[in-house]
Order: structure tokens, then sequence, then C-alpha cells
């Protein structure tokens, strides 16, 4: 049996493993700290959620991409202090290059876009599903790696390309069968808060680093969000004030506050008035409070929540239209989300929309007697040509193979038997009817 293996610092198990008579060690069957298998009942509800990401992708005009899950370390040092950036799972690979398991996949597309050039024509919209990585000392017992979905707009300047994402999103959480009642958007954009910072002529260098601090209003208190922008060296003045905006949930005392003429206010008005004529009004609102984590967003930001208050943030994204300079490149405005795979899980659990996804098998073959095994392989291959799918079984006996029928939800059963293989016949079961014939093996569709 598999040793145990308990929280301790990467990943030992704590238990001494089985020792088998010939005094080998099993290996410890787990995988590393952090990590899922996906056995088949896993795999058929990860593959059935990434089946609705790509029907999205798909409906939505996206074309599919990928990127290696290595990347080079130069793309993710950022240094306004993002939990992503504290976690990369980095190392030096054995030709002495600094090399990271990807923490998240905007910078592999950005790198994508700058390799294209001029060979794409704008806008591009873009999506894949990738498994990103973060190393967190295994005390908080965390996940090391999820996957995403991810969907990107490149060369959209205006709020058109926020809205198309923002549908992308509905359209996911409708075909799950989640409804406005039980998740919500909020949106904002960080020109909020860069309108706030103008006001008490704070400079520019620090919005990135404000944006982090703020963003961990919800997960730290008041008290010390406060102490962290101190810190930065804003004044009480400063931050009072945006404590006061960012707590602001209604558009149109964000516009008294801010003024009408400022590009926040213009671009959220834009956006809440598409939502309508989009039909998705009732999943978005506004809060100020929404600033995201990550440091290269420039404008709009959203995070999907489930209304209940139960589970970290669904998803996520914004515009980041300066992070192509940030890698020597000439800007293109740029807006996409990332959607994980786990907490949206969580969510279908809580609601009881987890599919019912069993297996389904079109035939099952089986040889009455070993003589018969050549025989059921033909027919089992000719079945498989016309695109049957066929679980071809021997050295059963018949009430397991019945059993088998049932776990697997096979269609038929097919019975390769002595007396009517001679007279080139086979039977068959239907196993829903136990309706039962005899047919020519060689016209068995
Ligand atoms: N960025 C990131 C990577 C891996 C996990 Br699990 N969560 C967040």
């Amino acid at each position: 049996s598999a040793p145990s293996s308990s929280a301790v610092e990467d990943g030992e198990s704590s238990s001494s493993p089985v020792m088998p008579p010939d005094g080998s060690s099993v290996v410890d069957v787990n995988p590393p700290r952090g990590t899922r298998d996906f056995p088949p009942e896993d795999m058929r509800l990860r593959t059935w959620l990434f089946d609705q990401f790509r029907e999205v992708s798909r409906i939505m005009a996206f074309e599919e991409v990928d990127f290696p899950v290595l990347e080079s370390e130069a793309l993710f040092i950022r240094k306004a202090g993002e939990e992503i950036t504290q976690q990369l799972y980095n190392f030096e690979d054995k030709g002495g290059r600094r090399v990271v398991l990807r923490p998240e996949i905007t910078p592999s597309l950005a790198r994508l876009v700058i390799k294209q050039g001029k060979s794409v024509s704008l806008p591009l919209k873009w999506f894949t599903i990738g498994q990103c990585w973060r190393y967190e000392r295994m005390t908080r017992g965390r996940r090391r790696e999820h996957y995403q979905w991810n969907m990107d707009i490149f060369g959209m300047p205006k709020v058109r390309a926020e809205s198309e994402l923002l549908q992308a999103i509905i359209l996911l959480f409708e075909r799950l069968g989640i409804t406005s009642s039980d998740v919500g958007i909020r949106v904002s954009s960080r020109k909020v808060l860069q309108a706030v910072l103008n006001m008490y002529s704070i400079p520019e260098h620090l919005f990135t680093e404000v944006c982090v601090i703020v963003d961990k209003l919800g997960k730290l208190t008041r008290e010390e969000i406060e102490k962290e922008l101190i810190t930065t060296g804003l004044s009480s003045e400063a931050v009072q004030g945006i404590i006061e905006v960012l707590s602001l949930k209604s558009l149109p005392k964000l516009e008294e506050v801010l003024g009408s003429n400022v590009e926040a206010v213009a671009d959220l008005k834009k956006l809440f008035s598409f939502a309508e004529q989009y039909g998705y009004a009732d999943w978005i609102c506004f809060d100020a409070s929404v600033v995201r984590g990550l440091a290269y967003y420039t404008g709009i930001v959203f995070e999907a929540f489930d209304r209940e208050g139960k589970l970290r943030a669904i998803c996520g994204g914004g515009r980041y239209d300066r992070l192509l300079s940030t890698f020597g490149s000439e800007d293109v405005p740029a807006c996409g989300f990332g959607f994980g795979d786990a907490v949206i899980v969580e969510l279908l659990k809580e609601k009881g929309l987890l599919p019912d996804l069993s297996r389904q098998i079109d035939d099952i073959v089986f040889p009455l007697d070993e003589e018969l095994e050549g025989p059921a392989s033909s027919v089992a291959s000719s079945l498989r040509r016309k695109g049957r799918s066929v679980d071809l079984v021997e050295d059963k006996r018949l009430k397991w193979v019945f059993k088998h029928a049932e776990r697997i939800n096979a269609g038929r059963l097919i019975l390769v038997g002595k007396s009517e293989w001679e007279r080139g016949m086979v039977r068959v079961k239907i196993l829903s009817t136990r309706e039962e014939y005899e047919v020519k093996a060689d016209e068995l569709q």
C-alpha cells in the first residue's frame, strides 16, 4: 500500500515506505505535493469542463493557441511585490538557463504576439487552456498547480474588448447552469485609482505597488491595508481618500467624486451601456474595490464571485495596454481573463450542478471460448472501423461480463459462440431492453 504522506516540506512522505520481501522499497505513489492525478472519473469531469471552455471560445470566434509550460524566468520578473512573482516555480536548467513552470499565461501570449509581429492582423482573439504553477511553502497546504482557461484580445483599444470577454464568461456560466443569482461579476477600472492618485499628486511610479496592496482588500483588514499604503510613502490623507473612493459601489457616485470627463468614468459607463445591449447587465456590478493583483493591468478589471461569499474569485481579468513594452516591444492594447479549473468545480458542487458523466461504450465483444478469440478480434475490429466504441473482453466468466456491461453502460453485448460462428452468425444482446437476436457477423453495424 502506498505510504501515507503528510504535510512535510517538499513532499517527502513522513512514513517509511512499505518494505516488500525482497528488501526493495515501494516509491511513494502519491503525486508531488500540491499536484493532482486525474483518474478516469476526475478526468471525465475535467474534459467536460474544458469542452465547455472550448465551445464558448468557438462561439466567440476565438482561435486556440498553446505554449510551453516551461518559460524563461525573465518573462515573470516584476518588482511590484505580487504574490504570483513571489511564488515562482523557478530553477536553473542543465544549460544554466533560469526557467520557470509558468505561473500564468498572459506573458506567453504577449511573447507570441511580439514574435508574430506584423505577420498577424489585429485584432487577435486567442484562447488557451493550460496548467499553471506556483511554489508555495506547503505549510499552507494549498495546491501548486491548476489549469486556467485564458481568453485574450490584442489590438482592440476600446471597451468592446472587455464587453466581449464578459460575454464569454457569462456564456460559460450559463452553459454550466449557473445564473446571475448564483454569481456576479464585479467591474471597475484601474483608472479610478489612477485618478485618485492624481488628485493627491502621488507619483506615477507608486501606482502599481498601490494596486497590488489595495487588491488585498477583503483579505487583509482595513488597518493592515492602510499601514502598507503608508509604508509606500502615501500621506494619511491620500490613504483615506483612496480607501473612501475604493469603497464606492455606485457609478453615479463615482462620477460625482471624479467628475464626468475622467476616462475611468467614461469607459465604465460605456461598458455598462453595452451590457444592457448584450443582455447581461444583471450579471455585472460596479465595485471600485476591484483592482486585481497583477501589476500589468492598466484599465478595466473584473472578477466573478459567488454571491453567497463562500468561495474565492471564480475568474478574473482586465485590460493590460502596456505589457508588451515591458518586454522591449511596441505596445499593443490588450485585454484578457484567466478562469481556473478548481473554484468553478467547488461552485458546481455547492449548487448541485455537477454533470452525470458515467462511461458510455457502444459494444462489448466477448468470445464464449478460447478458440473464438480470433473471430472475436475480427468482429471487434470491424465494428471499430465503423466508429463504434468496442470493449473486447476475454478470460472472464459470463456473469462478470454482464456486470461489466452494466458498469460501463454498454449499449450491446456481442457474444461470439462456436455454433453461431460456424453458421457465420453472432448473438447480440441489447442491454437496455434485454432483446436478443442472431445476426450475420459480416452484416453487424
Ligand atoms: N498562479 C497560480 C498558479 C497555480 C495556482 Br494552484 N494558483 C495560482
